[in-house]
């Protein structure tokens, strides 16, 4: 089983104040984790120490036991802006990771076109990127860095940019993605209802120095994957239960 370990990580960026202070934090294959908390509490920061992105300053982040070192193929990670080059086609930037590596033209067009089909994209290979809706730009995003078969995939308000309805339907999209590809997801969101409905676990962060201060585990993805709706999730007695929990942890609330 493929494990990545955040060890008593603390964090300060230059000489300025300590963004994290003793982290730790684990991620399994299967695992849909989802960081929640208040503007500043270091969620960026800690996704970016996951993918290598930035050192810890004490503590380390281990793969399967071993300490990274820096970004690497085995960790995809997806932005807000969805980060997609326009001079090359819907095709092209989903097959970015496998034209590094070296795989030759009909095989990359092949990876692409499964992972367009699996975002829900397929027929849209040779669509340049700025004929697409943002929706579809951050599903390019998405089939980008499923194409390099990563164990973790790393998200940083993947779907903070989109409007309601669409952001809703990513959401069902993301978790019959997770489902199927068996990764390791982090996932960082603003979205109270978004980190329910997706996460396995929640992790709730506090600031000054960023800290876990609470961790939920939740399975309101398995309905959806058992063919509810969304909306019907979302509206359900325990769901709205759980969403005020989750909003009295994040701002420190007295639980009534
Ligand atoms: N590259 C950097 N250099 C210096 N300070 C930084 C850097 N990146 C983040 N910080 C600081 O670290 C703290 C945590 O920022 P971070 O972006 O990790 O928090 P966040 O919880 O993701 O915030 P938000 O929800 O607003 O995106 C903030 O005080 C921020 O100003």
């Amino acid at each position: 089983m493929a494990h990545l370990a955040i060890e008593s990580v603390s964090l300060r960026y230059d000489d300025g104040p300590q963004v994290l202070g003793g982290v730790s934090l684990d991620l399994r294959d299967g695992e849909f984790l989802v960081v929640v908390g208040r503007s500043g509490c270091g969620k960026t920061s800690l996704l970016n120490l996951a993918a290598g992105f930035v050192p810890p300053t004490t503590g380390r982040v281990a793969v399967n036991g071993v300490a990274i070192t820096g970004p690497g193929a085995d960790r995809a990670v997806v932005f807000q802006d969805d980060a997609l080059f326009p001079w090359l086609s819907t095709a092209e930037n989903v097959a970015l990771g496998p034209r590094l590596s070296g795989i030759g033209k009909a095989e990359r067009r092949r990876i692409a076109e499964n992972q367009l089909a699996i975002v829900g994209l397929e027929g849209l290979a040779d669509r340049p990127i700025w004929r697409l809706s943002g929706g579809q730009r951050q599903r390019v995003g998405l089939a980008r860095a499923l194409a390099a078969r990563p164990t973790f995939l790393l998200m940083d308000e993947p779907l903070g940019a989109l409007d309601a309805m669409t952001r809703e339907a990513m959401q069902e999209l993301l978790v019959e993605v997770w489902a199927k590809s068996g990764a390791g997801v982090l996932l960082i969101t603003h979205g109270v209802e978004e980190a329910l409905f997706l996460a396995t676990r929640i992790v709730v962060m506090a600031p000054n120095p960023g800290r876990i201060v609470k961790t939920l585990n939740v399975d309101f993805s398995r309905r959806r994957l058992a063919g509810e709706s969304a909306r019907s999730i979302k509206s359900s007695r325990d769901f709205v239960a759980m969403r005020e929990a989750l909003l009295d942890a994040i701002f420190e609330r007295e639980a009534a």
